[in-house]
C-alpha cells in the first residue's frame, strides 16, 4: 500500500512537472497577434523557423496586428519594433527623426565595408555629406551626365547583347545583366570609371563588382546572425564568412584608393562626377572621399536593377499592361518623330505617365529596399499607442505596407499600374504610405534619377525585344540582402521584333 501510494505521488509530481513546463514553454496568450513569445527566449523560436521567409513571415504578423506594428524581443538584449504603419513612419523618419538615427548597432555592422559615408552615418558626418549632395543632385549638370551616362550605356552595350542573344537563341540571365548595366552606371556617376561590367573588356572592373557584391551581401549577412556576438568572434579569428568579407572590403579599397588618389594628384580631372564635386573641399580626408564613393556605389547599386527584374518578370505574365506602355512609348516617339531605337530625351521620358505608374507599382510590391532599420535613443510613444525603449530598433517594413489593405484596400495583392493614374496622369503617393525612396529629411537623393534610368532602359527594351520568361509563373524566390534580389536571377528568352526569330 505505502509503494503504491509513494508511485502516485510520484506521478503525480511528474505530471505537475509536465504541465508545468508546458506552460512555461507555452507561447504568452495574453494576445493572439504578434511574435510568439517564449519565456527566456522571446521571439528566437519563431524567428529561427521563419529566418529563410522572413519577409513573408513578417509581413503576416504585422497583417494580423490592430494597428499593423508588433513588438520583438530576442535574447542578448535585442528588442525592437516592427511597423507597417504610415502615422509611425511618418514619426520616425519625420517628426521626430532627431530620436531616431541609424544608430550604432546598424554603423557597426556596416563600419568595415563603408566606413562613416552617407549611407552609414548620423549627426554632423551624414549632414555634411547631405548638403553637398543634395545641392548636386538637384543641378542641371549633374543630370545631363546621368542621362548621356545611361544612353550610351543602352546603345553601346545592352541592346547589342540583347540582339546578340536573340540571333544566337541563347538564354540570358536578365537580372545579372541589368546589374552590370546599373553598376557601370554609379561608378561612371561616382568616380567618372567605366568599369566596363556589361560588355565591355570589363577585366579590372569585373573583379571590383564581384568583390562590391560580397562586402555587401556578407555585411548585411551580420544583420541575421541569431547571436550577433558569433560575426564577432569570426572577425576576431578571420575565419568563413568574416575572412571573405575582408577580403573583399580589400579589393573594394584598392580600387577606389587607386583613383582617388590619382585625381588627388590631379591626373585624370574631370568636373562631372561625384568625387570631383567632394574633392573640393579639402578637409574631406582620402579615406573619407572613399567611404563616401563607396556609400553611393551601394545606393545605387542593385536598387534600380531589383526594381527592373521585378519588373519584367511581372510583364511576362501581364500582356495587357505590356501593350499599353508599348502605346504610349509609340505615341511619344512618333509625335516626336522618332524611330524605334532612338534614345527619349528627359522631357520624353516624364511623359511616359504609365510606364511610371507601372514601374511604381511594381516596387510597392516588390521594394528594393523592402525593410530599413533606425535605432531609438530615448524612450518614446508611437503614434499608435505602441512603446518604445531606449536603445531598441525599429524597423519600416516596405514590403509589408505594399501589402496593407489598411493602405490600398483588398485589392492590394493585386498588380494594377492604373491604381497611380489620376485624369491620365500619374499621381504620387504620400512617401509615408509608400516610403519605398524613404522619407522626410533622409529621403532617397537618387529617386529622379532612378526614374530616368529604369524608364530608359524599360522604354528601349520593350519597344524592340519580346521577352519570353522562363517560369513566368511561379513567383521568383529572394535572397534578403540589403535590396531584394531574385534568388538564381532571372532566365530569359530574347527575341528581336521583326526579325521572324522565334523562341
Ligand atoms: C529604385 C531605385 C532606388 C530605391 C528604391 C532607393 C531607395 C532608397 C532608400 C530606401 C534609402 C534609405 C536607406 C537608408 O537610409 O537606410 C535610400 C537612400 C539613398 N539613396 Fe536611394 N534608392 C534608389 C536608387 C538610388 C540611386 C540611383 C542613387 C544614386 C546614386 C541613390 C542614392 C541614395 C543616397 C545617396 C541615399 C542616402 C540618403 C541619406 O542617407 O541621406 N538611390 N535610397
Amino acid at each position: 500500500m505505502e509503494v503504491f501510494s509513494i508511485q502516485v505521488f510520484f506521478l503525480f509530481f511528474l505530471l505537475s512537472l509536465y504541465i508545468y513546463l508546458q506552460f512555461l514553454n507555452a507561447p504568452k496568450k495574453t494576445k493572439n497577434y504578434g511574435f510568439k513569445t517564449y519565456p527566456l527566449l522571446g521571439a528566437l523560436p519563431e524567428f529561427l523557423m521563419n529566418r529563410h521567409q522572413f519577409l513573408e513571415w513578417t509581413t503576416k504578423v504585422l497583417a494580423n496586428c490592430p494597428t499593423n506594428t508588433a513588438v520583438f524581443h530576442r535574447p542578448g538584449g535585442v528588442h525592437g519594433v516592427i511597423t507597417a504603419n504610415p502615422l509611425n513612419v511618418e514619426h520616425m523618419l519625420k517628426s521626430n527623426f532627431e530620436n531616431y538615427p541609424k544608430g550604432i548597432r546598424f554603423i557597426s555592422l556596416l563600419e568595415d565595408f563603408l566606413g562613416n559615408g552617407i549611407f552609414n552615418s548620423d549627426n554632423e558626418l551624414w549632414k555634411i555629406q547631405r548638403k553637398t549632395a543634395s545641392y548636386e543632385f538637384n543641378t542641371k549638370s549633374l543630370r545631363n551626365f546621368v542621362m548621356e551616362n545611361v544612353t550610351v550605356e543602352i546603345r553601346t552595350r545592352l541592346l547589342p547583347i540583347l540582339s546578340k542573344a536573340s540571333e544566337t537563341k541563347r538564354f540570358l540571365d536578365l537580372q545579372d545583366i541589368l546589374e552590370r548595366f546599373a553598376f557601370d552606371n554609379v561608378c561612371k556617376l561616382a568616380f567618372n570609371v567605366d568599369p566596363g561590367c556589361l560588355g565591355g573588356d570589363g577585366t579590372a572592373g569585373a573583379g571590383f563588382m564581384r568583390a562590391f557584391e560580397d562586402a555587401a551581401t556578407l555585411s548585411s549577412g551580420r544583420f541575421m546572425y541569431a547571436f550577433p556576438l558569433l560575426w564577432k568572434v569570426k572577425k576576431f579569428l578571420q575565419v568563413g564568412t568574416e575572412q571573405r568579407l575582408r577580403e573583399s572590403i580589400v579589393t573594394v579599397h584598392e580600387f577606389a584608393d587607386k583613383i582617388i588618389r590619382s585625381r588627388l594628384e590631379g591626373k585624370d580631372s574631370d568636373d562631372q562626377d561625384l568625387l570631383s564635386r567632394f574633392i573640393g573641399n579639402e578637409h574631406n580626408s582620402p579615406e573619407f572621399l572613399r567611404d563616401i564613393i563607396i556609400s553611393f556605389i551601394l545606393a545605387g547599386r542593385d536598387t534600380t536593377s531589383s526594381a527592373l527584374t521585378w519588373f519584367f518578370w511581372i510583364l511576362s505574365s501581364r500582356p495587357d499592361v505590356k501593350e499599353k506602355i508599348l502605346s504610349e512609348i509609340e505615341t511619344i516617339r512618333v509625335q516626336n518623330g522618332k524611330r524605334i531605337g532612338d534614345p527619349f530625351s528627359l522631357e520624353e521620358l516624364r511623359d511616359m505617365q504609365y510606364l511610371h505608374a507601372a514601374i511604381s507599382e511594381t516596387m510597392r510590391l516588390y521594394p528594393p529596399v523592402p525593410i530599413d532599420t533606425k535605432a531609438c535613443l530615448n524612450d518614446d510613444v508611437l503614434p499608435d499607442g505602441t512603446v518604445i525603449k531606449k536603445d531598441w530598433f525599429i524597423s519600416y517594413h516596405t514590403y509589408a505596407m505594399g501589402r496593407m489593405e489598411n493602405i490600398w484596400g483588398k485589392d492590394c495583392c493585386e498588380y494594377k499600374p492604373e491604381r497611380w493614374i489620376e485624369n491620365g496622369m500619374y499621381r504620387s503617393e504620400n512617401p509615408f504610405r509608400f516610403p519605398v525612396f524613404h522619407a522626410g529629411p533622409r529621403m532617397c537623393l537618387g529617386k529622379d534619377m532612378a526614374y530616368i534610368q529604369m524608364k530608359s532602359i524599360a522604354a528601349a527594351v520593350i519597344e524592340k525585344f519580346e521577352m519570353e520568361v522562363v517560369n513566368k509563373d511561379t513567383c521568383p524566390a529572394h535572397v534578403l540582402s540589403l535590396t531584394l534580389r531574385m534568388k538564381g536571377g532571372l532566365p530569359v528568352g530574347v527575341k528581336e521584333k521583326g526579325t521572324g526569330l522565334v523562341f
